[in-house]
């Protein structure tokens, strides 16, 4: 029987002191009573699963222990979650893959089975296709990843080289990596675990180039598993995180495969090598949307793991004194920690909340192209890279500051910040460069501001820039509703600055895409103000919305939560507030106040508001933020675990130190 320990007493107090319902907040942050119980019964079913138990912690094993210790793990976990499935349909997607992290330490070896295979299948096949691959990509019959990114180019996809070439006579693709950038590399799984992927190709035909298109590959024998002729495939080595997830790399030589393994929703090969135009070429690019959406969801779920972590554990430690003779203080009563802390746990919220309306609008754009209309897919594109942009970024700022938040202790593999952080910065990079999206969703703006000059209707998202034109800036008032005013004026300000600039460097001669680079920094940072402009509008919405369906006490700590975020947001963009908007000197010191008396009005409820994201300590995994606050016992127990403390004398001793010593003894 596992022993129960008592909960440090701090923890105690404070959950004593907490002052709404920590049940009621989770089941509205995981959308319904129904789906927190759904979700706490897979994670109990897991959590009772005694193959899932590590005997030693994962850091200690080597690299490959490392990864066949995830694929064990992850087959275990697949069909604990096939049974489940098997009895219901499940509610929430999301909580499955939640739980995953009780059972990966890091990113499991299938990630990209779930997260883009499958859904490529489903987003870019015809019928046909999805009744051949789905049901046994579902089963995981067979194990598939997504392979776009080359050694040569990630960005730029348009400039891939992996070749698809047709052979009309026997109805195949020859697939060829001409030169060394032209290998796949980066695809999560595709090292030594996955069967199948997504080839992502330029395709030829009669020597005519059509641009790139995906192709479903099958690149190891389903019963051996070795790579089939014509494949080179491999794993790419450690990286900074992602230590389980098998990235790998893979070459072509003149490897065919059906003409019906062209993924055909949009544009078409026909049997005589004709070409048939889809809708819009940029569909190609439907998976990468659809994951950036999910991002600022998992944006939201890193920042509240980090936020958990070291919240509970500045309630539990205590360090100096605040006045001379008292005892020493939990450091979560320093004004500087609150502020470390409180704007992490607002920003899971302002993610959540943003999460769930992106959502809404992806899933309409995909039932309007479903009915060939496409009339919001630049506006969700635009959305989708900044919110990606900005909410990867911002969590990978936010797990950072969590851990210096914890002091040494947050330096310790066995606080898991580090694994978090691993992962959290990751996906700055991945499914769109930071920089890159952030520019893409500029070509958005600057094409907004020039309807709006024109008098033109603009899409919901950028209807501010209409108001901006058209009316005086406001006069200022220290209210959330006139502050996400202020940030709509200073992204309108930004943007309406970029694009001067742009039209500065174009009549002084330059081209327009010269001048588009000259002016780039401007047109990131009118990005990031319109990112900013989103989720403050989104996230004040969304809680005013909530709010009339919360007790009163909840949603009292919600309009808390989403005014710090808005001024913590507004005092760190002062300076721009200052140059864009009304806003005032006096205005800045006011609210300077004003954030000081929210992280005050915060503070009781800090412990209740990380407990409500509800993580498990099996899925937190952290020496710091376990629910009962044993830090210091668990510090060392996890040390305990080091296979070096495990004998009185290592080795090394006899063989090098020794000697060393007694040389330098003479
Ligand atoms: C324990 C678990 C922990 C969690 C772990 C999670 C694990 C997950 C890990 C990793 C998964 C990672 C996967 C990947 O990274 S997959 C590879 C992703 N790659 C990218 O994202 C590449 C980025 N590049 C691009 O998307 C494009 O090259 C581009 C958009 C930057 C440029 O494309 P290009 O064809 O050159 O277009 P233009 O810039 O010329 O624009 C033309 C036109 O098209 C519009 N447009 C572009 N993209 C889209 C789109 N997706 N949808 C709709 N429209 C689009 C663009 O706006 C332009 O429009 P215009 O201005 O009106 O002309
Ligand atoms: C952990 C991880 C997992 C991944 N998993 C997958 C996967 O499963 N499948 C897959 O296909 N890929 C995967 N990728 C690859 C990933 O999608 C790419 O790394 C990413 O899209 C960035 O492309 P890049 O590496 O070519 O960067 P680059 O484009 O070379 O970026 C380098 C620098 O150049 C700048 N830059 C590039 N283009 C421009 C521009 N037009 N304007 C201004 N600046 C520019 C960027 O801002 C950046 O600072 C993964 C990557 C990582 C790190």
């Amino acid at each position: 029987m596992a022993t129960v320990h008592k909960i440090n007493e701090d923890l105690v107090k404070e959950r004593q002191k907490c002052t709404f319902n920590v049940q009621e907040l989770t089941y509205l942050l995981d959308g319904g009573e129904e789906v927190t119980k759904e979700r706490r019964e897979f994670e109990n079913i897991l959590r009772n699963v005694k193959e899932l138990q590590d005997e030693v912690p994962e850091v200690y094993l080597s690299h490959k222990e490392r990864y066949e210790n995830a694929v064990r793990k992850t087959c275990i976990l697949q069909n604990v979650r096939n049974d489940f499935e098997k009895k219901r349909e499940v509610l929430s997607p999301r909580n499955i893959f939640r739980a995953g992290y009780a059972v990966i330490k890091d990113v499991s070896p299938f990630f990209l089975h779930n997260g883009m295979f499958v859904p490529t299948i489903i987003g870019q096949g015809t019928p046909e296709q999805q009744a051949e691959w789905l049901p046994k990509a579902k089963a995981m019959a067979i194990i598939g990843t997504y392979a776009q990114t080359e050694l040569g180019h990630g960005t730029f996809i348009r400039g891939l080289e992996t070749t698809a070439t047709y052979d009309a006579k026997t109805e195949e693709f020859i697939l060829n990596s001409p030169k060394v950038t032209s290998y796949k590399w980066w695809p999560g799984g595709l090292g030594t675990t996955v069967n199948h992927c997504i080839t992502v190709a330029q395709l030829y035909i009669n020597g005519k180039k059509y641009g790139i298109h995906p192709f479903i590959v099958q690149i190891r024998d389903l019963e051996t598993h070795k790579p089939l002729p014509g494949i080179k495939v491999g794993e790419i080595g450690p990286k900074m995180g992602f230590a389980t997830a098998n990235n790998g790399f893979l070459g072509f030589q003149n490897f065919r495969i059906p003409r019906k393994n062209m993924l055909m929703k949009n544009a078409q090969v026909l049997k005589d090598g004709t070409f048939v135009k889809g809708m819009n070429e940029k569909l190609t690019y439907g998976t990468m949307v659809m994951v950036r959406v999910n991002i600022v969801s998992d944006s939201a779920f890193h920042t509240a793991m980090a936020a958990t972590i070291a919240v509970r554990y500045a309630a539990v430690r205590h360090q100096s004194q605040l006045k001379a003779k008292e005892p020493e203080v939990q450091i979560i009563d320093y004004l500087t920690q609150q502020h470390k802390l409180f704007i992490a746990i607002a920003t899971s919220h302002a993610f959540s909340n943003t999460y769930t309306w992106l959502y809404q609008a992806y899933l309409k754009v995909v039932e309007d192209l479903g009915k060939q209309k496409q009339d919001h897919l630049p506006e969700l594109h635009a959305l989708s890279c900044c919110l990606k942009a900005t909410s990867s970024r911002d969590a990978g700022v936010i797990v950072e500051q969590c851990r210096l938040a914890c002091g040494g202790h947050g330096y310790m593999a066995s606080s898991n910040l580090p694994i978090i952080y691993g992962y959290t910065t990751a996906a700055i990079t991945y499914e769109g460069e930071h920089t890159v999206l952030l520019l893409q969703t500029a070509r958005y703006l600057m094409k907004a501001w020039m309807s709006a000059l024109e008098g033109k209707v603009l899409a919901p998202s950028v209807a501010y820039l209409v108001d901006w034109l058209k009316s005086d800036k406001q006069r200022w008032q220290n209210t959330p509703e006139v502050i996400v005013k202020g940030f709509q004026h200073v992204a309108a300000g930004k943007i309406k600055d970029a694009f001067d600039a742009i039209q500065k460097h174009v009549k002084a001669g330059k081209d327009y895409e010269d001048a588009w680079n000259l002016a780039s920094v401007q047109l990131i940072k009118a990005s990031e103000a319109h990112s900013r402009a989103i989720l403050c509008d989104g996230y004040l919405r969304e809680t005013v919305r909530t709010s009339s369906s919360v007790s009163p006490s909840l949603a009292k700590v919600l309009n808390h939560l989403v005014q710090l975020y808005i001024v913590y947001w507004t005092l760190e963009t002062a300076g721009d507030l200052l140059v864009y908007s009304n806003i005032g000197k006096d205005d800045i010191a006011v609210l300077k106040e004003k954030y000081e008396e929210l992280l005050a009005l915060i503070r009781p409820n800090a412990v209740g508001l990380v407990d409500a994201f509800d993580i498990s300590d099996e899925i937190l995994q952290s020496t710091l933020g376990s629910y009962d606050g044993r830090v210091y016992e668990r510090l060392m127990e996890e040390a305990m675990k080091s296979p070096l403390n495990k004998e009185p004398v290592n080795q090394s001793f006899h063989k090098y130190l020794k000697p060393f010593i007694k040389k330098a003894k003479l």
